[in-house]
């Protein structure tokens, strides 16, 4: 439920959407995209989209994937789940996946173009302002669940709360 105050109940709340981000990590690169349209048009993401019906978060990943790169990613594994709740009222849920290795090669499409980042170098001031608060405990092998309040793209509250392998 969505307060005056935007004071979210996480454990009663549903999202309107359901989404997924995929990263594939190799070689000490990770495989971003300058997303050209959509939510978030303009910012640097990983891979990622709404699920169709009927589809698994992992099937959807992979699908998308597929669709904004022309790429496969192989082994997805779970990473997380992040809760977006907006201010207006949308709120969305998305699940992270890491792949080690893909099939084919990163293309640019009319949805995204792709960059090959080192994981050093990730542009977190070009990305959604929640990222930079569970990517690099990603990077780090870490699983975690994320909830978020933003304004439009103005986060106004974030807590990330790690299963596994928290970050030092
Ligand atoms: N605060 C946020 N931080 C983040 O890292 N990714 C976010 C985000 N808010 C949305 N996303 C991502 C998750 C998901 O991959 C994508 C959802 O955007 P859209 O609904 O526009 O989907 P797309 O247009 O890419 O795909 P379709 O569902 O095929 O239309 O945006």
């Amino acid at each position: 439920m969505v307060t005056g105050t935007m004071n979210v109940d996480w454990t009663t709340w549903e999202p309107k959407e359901r989404a997924t981000l995929l990263f594939v990590i190799k070689d000490g690169q990770i495989l971003l995209i300058r997303k050209k349209r959509g939510l978030g048009a303009g910012k640097i993401n990983g891979p990622g989209g709404r699920l169709e019906p009927g589809e698994t978060p992992e099937e959807a990943a992979v699908r998308e994937t597929i669709e904004e790169l022309r790429i496969t990613p192989l082994s997805p594994e779970w990473r997380g789940r992040l809760h977006f709740q907006f201010l207006d009222g949308y709120s969305l849920t998305c699940s992270v996946f890491v792949s080690p290795d893909y099939r084919g090669i990163p293309m640019e499409t009319p949805e995204a173009l792709p960059i090959w980042t080192p994981l050093d170098a990730i542009p977190y001031d070009e990305m959604w302002a929640d990222d930079a608060h569970w990517l690099p405990g990603v990077i780090a092998g870490g699983e975690f669940e994320g909830y978020f309040v933003f304004d439009g793209e103005n986060m106004l509250s974030h807590d990330v709360r790690w299963l596994k392998n928290p970050p030092l």
